[in-house]
């Protein structure tokens, strides 16, 4: 079919006005035009009587065409944006003199829908999906959704329909409109991988897999798989660590059918594909392993020794590592092109992130098949290349440093965290150490003051927390206390601890605390980071820029209105960033210190988010 819009009448005078426009039939201006155009045509036409609108290939549509929408941030011309409330929506399918219906199967989203709430009747195919999901684009339905939809249960259609038209309008433009439809986009942009999905390869199927470690990443991974009807094999050292495991398993897929996000029959189904085991004799039988045991590189070597010999030869031989090169995990094998990263962040049934990462000699075979698991549990896969911490953990580490920092000043620690909560996270830096466990704080401190030397800020205060007795969530005790059913609140008994951090680490200039605005401790807690993101962009660590901001959504909970830590810097101004940057740095120190990339892009007023060379196969990356 040639036009995106094509009108055939029948001999018993129905007029059929197809939609193609794959993969979704996005409502771009030349399919409204077209629909308008076949309307006019099926009005003059003495051989129509009815209209039937449908939509090709399943699918009625997926709403107006959201890269439209990128077009308006990008040139600011909102001359762009079609009339269709009025002009197709009322004065052409509305009032249409001879009647419509809208046949509608698959899904109608968005502006479909709106098209489909315009004619005069609709029927739709058991299952289709149905929705106004503007707003997760930051905008209303433009359509006249946010009318029609009201006035189909019976509120009269209203005179501001006009003025909802404005706010649509007003909303396109705002940043967070921006940031989300940015984000969108990106989201889908991460399964593109340069020489992987674009070099004819076909995912191979992975029906069993093993998970090594039952504690609280390898069974919230372990119940990702069986969720998604991908057989497991637990392994654990001892029947108590087993079985503890199990029950974490089985509690993980009650806690998903209390919140009503699985049926009891799903449940069911999820815990007979699992199986518990204390040695390595299921493994044979297994198309991927995924190691989820502590952080300890003699470990991990030993297990990765053991699964080579006891896995079959087409077994992928995953880590769950969140900051251990794979090159060392792999070192004792001879299998580096079936050893790859599954960063899983926790709790791992829940957090949609998969960070994929990949080694100079990982196979293009294996990174796809582990694509295509992670869509296949529901999680969004970034594949990223092989650093310490990888993509997000790495760009994050300066967020709980310069928080850190802060409190080393003298800023008040729960102000940091309300601070940083206004801004958007689900919560600030020491509530989510907390949260988190002070393991974690401790475990990578020494790996990033060693692979990052001169940038890291090395804060005792979690060693004194500890010693003092307070391990956050687990303990009840932390920065906040954890009582049952309430939420967690500040503890002013923290602040000799604190005082102690403050005269340990003396870096207050002429020993009294700073005096900083809410903006400033913002900014002295998120442009570190968006200088690591730099530092990750300038090697080649990610694919493209939009991979690091929805990786940063999804594995960070960065808020997606800002769609994502680069694009959030580019709307700041990497200028203003880096000159923030150079003042602190004189006065604080080499923490601060901006990074060649962001220096370069300040002076020469590049985005940060712009690709360095003239395509994403930039052959420096380590991907
Ligand atoms: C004025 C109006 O009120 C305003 C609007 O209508 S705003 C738009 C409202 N509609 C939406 O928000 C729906 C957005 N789309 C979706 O949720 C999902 O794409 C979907 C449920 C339609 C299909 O999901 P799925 O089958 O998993 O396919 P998915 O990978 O997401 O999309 C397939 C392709 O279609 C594109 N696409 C999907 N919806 C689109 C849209 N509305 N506009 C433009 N492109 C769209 C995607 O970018 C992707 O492109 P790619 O192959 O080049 O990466």
């Amino acid at each position: 079919m040639a036009s995106k819009v094509s009108l055939d009448v029948g001999d018993d005078g129905v007029g059929v006005i197809r939609i193609f426009n794959p993969p979704v039939n996005a409502l771009a201006p030349p399919v409204l035009a077209g629909i308008k155009e076949k309307y006019v045509e099926a009005m003059r036409r003495d051989d129509v009587k009815a209209i039937v609108v449908i939509g090709e290939n399943g699918r009625f549509s997926g709403g107006f065409d959201v890269r439209v929408f990128e077009h308006i941030h990008k040139t600011g011309d909102m001359n762009y944006l079609p009339e269709v409330s009025v002009d197709i929506v009322v004065n052409t399918i509305e009032d249409a003199k001879k009647p419509s219906v809208a046949a509608i199967s698959g899904l109608a989203l968005g502006g479909g829908l709106e098209i489909a709430m315009g004619c005069h009747a609709r029927i739709a195919t058991p299952g289709t999906q149905l929705g106004q999901p503007e707003l997760t684009l930051g905008v209303i339905p433009g359509f006249g959704g946010t009318q029609r939809l009201p006035r189909l249960v019976g509120l009269p259609k209203a005179i501001q329909m006009m003025l909802e038209r404005r706010l649509f309008n007003d909303l396109i433009l705002t940043n967070s409109c921006k940031g989300l439809v940015h984000a969108f986009f990106a989201e889908r942009a991460v399964s593109k991988i340069p020489n992987v999905t674009d070099v004819g390869l076909k995912p191979r199927p992975i029906r069993r897999a093993a998970v090594i470690g039952g504690g609280l990443m390898g069974s919230g991974i372990a119940t990702a798989l069986i969720r998604s009807d991908i057989s497991v094999v637990l392994k654990e050292v001892n029947s108590a660590y087993l079985e503890k495991g199990m029950k974490a398993i089985a509690a993980n897929l009650q806690g998903l059918v209390n919140r009503g996000s699985l049926t009891k029959e799903k449940m069911d189904k999820a815990l007979s594909l699992l199986k518990g085991a204390l040695d390595f004799s299921e493994f044979g039988k297994v198309d991927m392993v995924i190691e989820a045991v502590i952080e300890n590189v003699p470990l991990k070597q030993s297990i990765f020794s053991e699964i080579e010999k006891v896995c079959p030869p087409h077994c992928i031989l995953a880590t769950n590592t969140s900051t251990i090169d794979l090159n060392i995990v792999g070192e004792k094998t001879s299998s580096q092109d079936r050893i790859v990263g599954a960063h899983f962040f926790s709790p791992a049934h829940v957090m949609p992130l998969l960070e994929i990462i990949r080694t100079e000699k990982t196979s293009a075979q294996v990174i796809l098949d582990l694509m295509t698991v992670g869509k296949a549990i529901k999680k969004v896969p970034v594949v990223v290349g092989n650093c310490t911490a990888f993509a997000v953990n790495r760009t994050f580490f300066p967020y709980t440093q310069g928080a850190l920092l802060l409190v080393s000043l003298g800023v008040d620690l729960f102000r940091v965290d309300r601070v940083i909560s206004s801004f958007g996270m689900p919560m600030g830096p020491f509530q989510l150490q907390d949260v988190a466990g002070y393991g974690v704080a401790v475990a990578v401190r020494k790996m990033f003051s060693t692979a990052f030397s001169g940038r890291t800020f090395d804060s005792p205060l979690v060693d004194l927390m500890v010693a003092n007795g307070r391990q956050g969530k687990a303990n009840g005790k932390g920065y906040y206390i954890f009582e049952k059913g309430s939420k967690p609140k500040p503890d002013p008994s923290v602040q000799p601890i604190i005082q102690e951090c403050i005269r340990l680490t003396n870096v207050m200039p002429g020993g009294k605390p700073v005096t900083l605005s809410d903006q400033e401790i913002l900014e002295m807690v998120l442009f570190p980071v968006v200088n690591e993101a730099c530092r990750v962009l300038d090697e080649g660590v990610v694919v493209r820029a939009s991979d690091l901001d929805i990786a940063c959504i999804l594995g960070m909970s960065f808020p997606s209105y800002r769609g994502g830590i680069v694009f959030w810097a580019d709307l700041v101004g990497p200028q203003y960033i880096y000159e923030s940057l150079k003042k602190w740095e004189q006065a604080y120190g080499g923490f601060f210190k901006p990074s060649r990339y962001l220096e370069e892009r300040a002076n020469k007023g590049i985005p940060l988010a712009q690709s360095v060379l003239p395509s994403a196969q930039d052959p420096r990356a380590r991907l």
